[in-house]
């Protein structure tokens, strides 16, 4: 997968060569490419947004600039790619969006500043490749870069070698419905503070209903929304006691 970043910061992006994605750029497992906007500016001022038509506070970024920059971003690599807009105004980006698009050959993503991009920039995409403006979160960053990190991260984990035991899909949080519950390690007493006994019980079905168990009370407890949502075979008569 080659994925393309274009932004106003550059170096906000830099956390994407750390650690293990770091590695797995260094493997070709994934590529990845940083463009400065104002690269594709022409003016001595390098402007790259102007006021709002209509007017209103802040400033909307400008349609030239943009198209200039995506054109040649997409003809630098002949592979089909997808542009991502992250945006408060986006549907939300989910695990199953980052599954998604662990499948695409290209990622292209637009960081936004500022109350956005001209809307001109999405539509004139969305003629010619698939656009998806998102949101990871009802709060409002001052740019996309963040977004950005958080979306490569979850879409890159997904991708074969990135992480050294492969995350089986249907072993993911999410991928049953409910939230992961407490996990614990050794020491057995720590401040005075036990392992739960049926984690040492070597009961691998007692364990597994215990797990259940505290899942769905986290859930419940937590994001009883997601509970809500869950298909109606997907609770059993034992789970149904919460
Ligand atoms: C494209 O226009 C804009 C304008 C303002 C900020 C941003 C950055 O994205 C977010 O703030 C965000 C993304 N998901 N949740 C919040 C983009």
């Amino acid at each position: 997968m080659r994925i393309d970043v274009v932004t106003i910061f550059p170096g906000y992006l830099a956390p994407l060569r750390e650690a293990l994605l770091g590695r797995a750029i260094e493997a070709g497992l994934v590529e990845v490419a940083v463009h400065d906007l104002r690269d594709w500016t022409h003016d001595v001022h390098q402007a790259v947004d102007d006021a709002p038509y209509g007017g209103g506070p802040g400033m909307v970024m400008k349609p030239q600039v943009w198209g200039e920059a995506l054109d040649a971003v997409l003809a630098a690599d002949e592979r089909p790619a997808r542009l991502v807009v992250p945006t408060p105004a986006g549907r939300p980006f989910r695990q199953s969006t980052a599954q998604a698009w662990a499948g695409e050959q290209r990622l292209v993503f637009a960081c936004g500043r500022y109350e956005g991009i001209d809307q001109r920039v999405v539509d004139e995409a969305a003629a010619r490749m698939p656009v998806d403006e998102v949101s990871i979160g009802d709060y409002v960053l001052v740019g996309g870069e963040v977004a950005v990190l958080v979306m490569v991260e979850a879409v890159a984990r997904l991708l074969p070698g990135v992480l050294g035991n492969p995350v089986s899909a249907e072993q993911d949080s999410f991928s049953d419905g409910l939230l992961e519950g407490p996990a614990y390690t050794r020491p057995l007493t720590w401040r005075g503070l036990s392992v739960p006994e049926v984690l040492r019980s070597g009961h691998h079905g007692a364990i597994a209903r215990w797990r259940r168990d505290r899942a769905l009370e986290r859930t419940a407890d937590r994001r009883p929304d997601l509970l809500a949502a869950l298909p109606a075979d997907a609770l059993d008569a034992a789970d149904r006691a919460f």
